[in-house]
């Protein structure tokens, strides 16, 4: 029985990367991700995208849907103001162990709440059980095909307030048509499309940031 890779990209981690240096987590997994094995990581072409709606928006309160081995939880948490969080959902528990690890060794566990879970049973305690008035920034790296039934329950909860802002990965590859087109046509959102490329390669890709009106 072999090692996963997500164990291999966390051995990478614990063998080249500081201990408590965010940015050396990142460059690490980047650099493996490059040179030995491709992993579905928002990356460092796209990554610098997030980076600066992240820092644009300043969120108190924000959600990750899809934190695989947490390296777009490090780069969003990273940027977050002290008392600030990032609440980040996960569905493999295998995935989450792994994870927790690595936000760990990048020194932001006290930031990040990750939570395990499919997002239909999660995201409707967000209110009651995790004491969450509304997200300000949520970012959107799951299945793709969850993305706007993942969207729609946000808004059915009261968790999108005017001005939340929306970014979700992948909308050309693998591509996300249905949630493209709902974002890109609803009136309660603004949208645009910042064209980049998949991870670690030169495939396009981008991401769609979508600002929820009201
Ligand atoms: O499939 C892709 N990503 C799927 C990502 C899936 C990850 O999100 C978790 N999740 C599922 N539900 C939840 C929630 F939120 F419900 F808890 C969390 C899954 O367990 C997995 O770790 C992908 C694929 C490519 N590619 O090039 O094929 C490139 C990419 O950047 C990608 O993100
Ligand atoms: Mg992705």
């Amino acid at each position: 029985t072999g090692s996963t890779q997500p164990q291999r990209i966390l051995k990478a981690v614990q063998n080249n990367a500081t201990w408590g240096d965010a940015e050396s987590v990142i460059a690490t997994i980047d650099n493996y991700c490059r040179r030995k094995e491709w992993a579905m990581n928002v990356g460092d072409d796209k990554g610098p995208i997030l980076d600066s709606v992240v820092s644009e928006v300043s969120p108190k309160v924000a959600l990750e849907l899809g934190t695989y081995c947490g390296y777009s939880t490090i780069r969003i948490a990273r940027l977050l103001s002290p008392g600030s969080c990032l609440i980040t959902l996960e569905f493999n528990p295998d995935c989450a162990i792994i994870a927790r690890q690595i936000i760990a060794w990048a020194g932001l566990q006290d930031r990040v709440q990750l939570l395990e879970g499919p997002s239909k049973d999660l995201i409707p305690q967000m209110k009651e059980s995790f004491r969450v008035k509304s997200f300000d920034f949520v970012f959107l790296d799951h299945w793709k095909e969850y993305y706007l039934p993942d969207t729609k329950l946000l808004e059915e909860c009261g968790l999108l307030r005017k001005g939340t802002v929306l970014l979700a990965d992948n909308v050309i590859c693998p591509g996300t048509p249905k949630y493209l087109e709902y974002v890109r046509n609803s009136p309660r959102y603004e949208s645009c499309y910042f064209k980049s490329h998949l991870e670690y390669t030169k495939v396009e890709d981008g991401l769609e940031k979508s600002v929820f009106l009201g």
